[in-house]
């Protein structure tokens, strides 16, 4: 019996509202999922990103496969009572990380080699040993090892890549081996070309997945051609299994993805974002690196729901960035991941109340007047 299950709650529009059950607790959705990627989200105590409000964190394949090893984490007792986070976990299958990180990359049919960008040790990944890792992560959603190619790219190198994509998609099914207590996500790929991307989605869909990303995106291209390809991809879904839009993004790239069907997110922009002195608040984002915030006594939002947003100075948050201290890390780390959450709790609510439309164009007004 099937242990992780999604039930479609609500929908406006496109927009839906959903939860996913698993076994280590609930997913909300649309969620936006914190990327923790060796085992920690950065700057965060593990019980501090549950208090922004996600449900469920990133890891990284690659990241933990080179250190401290697969291996050892499940000798360890597993990815969550390593880290003591005991909420859902989904883990990224690792062919993303290696094309952007590893070096001296060889690619076959049978998966890919490369060198540590660490230490240069030698590894192999392919659909197998990846689902192997995930498993051994003890992963609650755990995804088939896929090709992400950057855009632009030719048809012809799209065609290639989506379709070996799919060819590890079956392998990566049939390793899983039908666990019951983990998901198993299919990736959808094809670049910006909907003739393929109808292709990539139906050859998932014949394999049969408990949950299908749309990959391939975030990888350069303009947030028209996401969106474009998205318009194109979500109706070609199932509408009962959820959907995962790999690697996004800023808030208004989650917005629109909401939109357009998007159910899950993931990006390590607003934890990166905040340790270089970006903080995200209703009202858009402040670069609080910049000295026209050095005598600035007002808080960052006093409406914010976030103590954090109300508690000290625009000149304080100043002086911790630009005095590069570790609190000036944590605490805008916490404020942009609230933020995300509260964007996420925002849209479920407005779904729930067929009221999305007004929500995305009062969430957008409010940006734009900023006032920062
Ligand atoms: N700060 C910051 C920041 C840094 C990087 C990014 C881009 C993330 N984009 C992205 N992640 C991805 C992961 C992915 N994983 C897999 N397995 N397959 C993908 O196609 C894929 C595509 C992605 N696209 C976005 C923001």
């Amino acid at each position: 019996m099937k242990q992780v299950t999604f039930s479609l709650l609500a929908t406006d529009g496109m927009a839906r509202h959903g939860r996913i059950d698993t076994p280590r607790g609930e997913i909300n959705t649309p969620a936006f999922m914190p990327v923790g990627t060796a085992g920690t989200v950065k700057a965060m105590y593990p019980e501090q990103v549950r208090e922004t409000g996600a449900d469920i964190l990133l890891g990284n394949t690659y990241h933990l496969m080179l250190r401290p090893g697969a291996e050892r984490v499940a000798s360890l007792g597993g990815l969550h009572d390593f880290m003591d986070w005991q909420r859902p976990i989904l883990t990224d299958s690792g062919g993303f990380q290696v094309m952007s990180l590893a070096k001296l990359r060889k690619l076959t049919e049978k998966g890919v080699t490369f060198k540590s960008h660490i230490d240069g040790s030698s590894h192999e990944l392919t659909p197998e040993r990846s689902i192997e890792i995930q498993t051994l992560l003890d992963s609650d959603i755990i995804m088939q090892l896929d090709e992400c190619i950057a855009l632009p790219a030719e048809r012809k190198e799209m065609e290639r890549a989506m379709e070996l994509s799919i060819r590890w998609a079956d392998r990566s099914k049939a390793a899983f081996d039908n666990q019951q207590n983990r998901a198993l996500f299919g990736i959808v790929q094809g670049g910006d070309d909907a003739e393929l991307r109808g292709r990539s989605a139906a050859g998932l869909k014949s394999i049969g997945f408990d949950g299908y990303a749309v990959g391939g995106l975030a990888v350069g291209e303009p947030q028209e051609v996401m969106f474009r390809v998205l318009n194109e991809v979500t109706p070609e879904l199932p509408t009962d299994r959820p959907r995962y839009l790999m690697g996004v993004g800023k808030p208004d790239d989650i917005l629109g993805g909401i939109e357009r069907g998007i159910d899950m997110f993931d990006c390590v922009h607003p934890t990166r974002a905040g340790r270089h002195g970006h903080a995200y608040t209703r009202f858009g984002v402040i670069n609080l690196k910049n000295a026209r915030h050095k005598d600035d006594h007002r808080p960052l939002d006093e409406a914010s729901p976030n103590p954090n947003c109300r508690r000290w100075s625009r000149a304080y948050l100043h002086h911790l960035v630009r005095t590069e201290e570790i609190l000036g890390a944590m605490v805008l780390s916490q404020i942009n991941l609230a933020y995300y959450q509260e964007l996420t709790a925002g849209c479920r609510a407005a779904i729930e109340a067929g009221r999305m439309n007004d929500f995305a164009a009062e969430t957008r007004a409010a940006w734009a007047a900023g006032d920062l």
